[in-house]
């Protein structure tokens, strides 16, 4: 435990401290609650319903004033639908002279079964050597929990609160935050209005140890390629050698995009970027990564850059391109002579400042157009950006930033790692272009957390301390307020 400071902030470390297991209680009672979001099925939908329930009964024990705002349906291409959860909006605390802040946060985990390789139930919380195992306690509920069990012990222990706290939990982030953009507009001059700035914590630190403040994140570009002959499959024994094949056609678009470097290679695709500058290349260097240890723990022999600054660099803040999967193609094992009719290639690429998402667009199908010509192929080629996601950039010297940094040297003693995050979090951007408040991201998760894949865990140490780390940036803000 962080040797509480001398001052308002000594008795609610002490607070933290004392009821650290009733916090580890809360959120196995809220990893209990299978809410995935992605799955769409009746009874995780209950879940997710149930799940909200919760947290809203949790946030008024707190006192606040909570609106469980409906959300409507999902409407499946099936013809189906399926309700979407609520989306929470609470409010503690309307004093004209403190700073108010909104916390964003999200109750939908990814789906996760034991048999995928889980070592414990994904849904019983488990403790092992000071770690936390169990889906959400990373990604996301452990730390919409810390960010109450901050208020909670300031509410404890009669102190005052020192900044007016709002929450924005939603149930659907695994899912693209289905009916959130269009609440945010709702509420620019309700909810929004009084707002000085958003508080996201849904990114892990850079290390094990050492705290981050999270300053960018890249956006995405979703494309699918189709190519299609007919609907229905061949056999290649009557069929092979009399006909362009979509899979040859696929496979030769889809390695047209990336060389053997990493390079994407769609002509013009680098002409926007942002040029590096010398105070950003000191930035970088002061990261403190081993990048052995690194690439040892994500069991990859080599990765394409060797310096720690050019493999930041290329996750943070130069595009990359993906290529996720092929839909209609034979997959499961055995050895079946089909050749697919109808084939979609997904694949995306990760957007930096200063790129146009239009641009873009236009860039990647341009170059698809071209290289399917060059093959004279009969088949029909038809490419979609399915998805277009900014990229978001914070302004470092804003308030929240000065004292997120305070807070972290606070309670862990250290200055912090300035990162970015190579994925996106789409709320940021539209968040901050829509309510024009500033946002900061203040993760609390480490490195190895493990979010979205199998044995999901945060440290004992780090929800403990990222709840102290909540206390002590209210407090932070209050300071800084006084003197706006
Ligand atoms: N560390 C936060 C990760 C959040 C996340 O996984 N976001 C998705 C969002 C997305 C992008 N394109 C489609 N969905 C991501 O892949 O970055
Ligand atoms: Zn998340
Ligand atoms: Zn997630």
């Amino acid at each position: 435990a962080s040797t509480p400071p001398p001052g308002p902030l000594e008795k609610v470390f002490q607070y933290i401290d004392l009821h650290q297991d009733e916090f580890v209680q809360t959120l196995k009672e809220w990893v209990a609650v299978e809410s995935d979001s992605v799955q769409p099925v009746p009874r995780l939908r209950r879940e997710l319903l149930r799940m909200a329930g919760l947290a809203a009964d949790r946030l008024r024990g707190l006192g606040a004033r909570v609106a469980s705002v409906d959300a409507g349906f999902q409407q499946l291409s099936d013809g189906q639908t399926l309700p979407i959860p609520p989306i929470l909006l609470a409010e503690l605390g309307s004093d004209p002279k403190k700073p108010t802040v909104c916390f964003y946060g999200h109750l939908d985990v990814q789906p996760a079964r034991q048999e995928d390789g889980w070592l414990t139930d994904p849904y019983t919380l488990t403790e092992v050597d000071g770690k936390l195992y169990g889906r959400g306690t990373t990604d996301n509920k452990g730390p919409v929990l810390a960010w109450i069990n901050a208020v909670s012990a300031f509410k404890a222990l009669d102190e005052g609160l020192p900044v007016n706290i709002k929450f924005l939990i939603e149930g659907m982030e695994e899912s693209g935050s289905l009916a959130l953009e269009e609440l945010v507009r709702k509420e620019k001059s309700g909810f929004f209005s009084s707002v000085d700035c958003i508080v996201i914590s849904d990114n892990l630190w850079i290390s094990r140890r050492k705290p981050a403040l999270i300053y960018g994140t890249r956006g995405n570009s979703y494309f699918t390629v189709e190519v299609k002959c007919r609907d229905q499959d061949f056999h290649s024994g009557t069929f092979g050698g009399i006909l362009n094949e979509p899979m040859a056609d696929l496979v030769a678009l889809l390695g047209s995009l990336v060389d053997a470097s990493g390079r994407i290679l769609v002509p013009g695709i680098y002409g926007h970027v942002a040029p590096v500058t010398e105070e950003e290349k000191r930035v970088y260097e002061a990261i403190d990564l081993d990048v052995e240890e690194y690439r040892n723990s994500s069991q990859v022999k080599k990765f394409l850059f060797d310096t720690k600054e050019e493999l930041l660099m290329h996750l943070w803040r130069y595009p990359s391109l993906s290529i996720h999967g092929i839909e209609g193609a034979f997959h499961e094992p055995g050895a079946k002579t089909v050749i697919p009719g109808r084939v979609i290639g997904k694949f995306s690429i990760r957007l930096v400042p200063h790129m146009d998402m239009s641009v873009v667009e236009t860039q990647v199908k341009q170059h698809l157009e071209y290289i399917f010509s060059k093959r004279n192929s009969s088949n029909q080629m038809t490419v979609s950006m399915a998805l277009g996601l900014h990229p978001w950039i914070a302004n470092i010297s804003d308030h929240q930033y000065l004292a997120a940094k305070r807070a972290i040297k606070t309670v862990f003693g250290t200055e912090p790692d300035m990162i970015r995050d190579g994925s996106t979090i789409p709320i940021a951007k539209i968040l901050q272009d829509t309510t024009q408040k500033s946002v900061i991201m203040l993760p609390l998760g480490a490195v190895d957390d493990g979010e979205h894949s199998q044995n999901e865990k945060i440290n004992r140490w780090n929800y403990i301390e990222g709840s102290k780390l909540f206390a002590a940036f209210f407090l932070e803000m209050a300071k800084l307020h006084s003197s706006w």
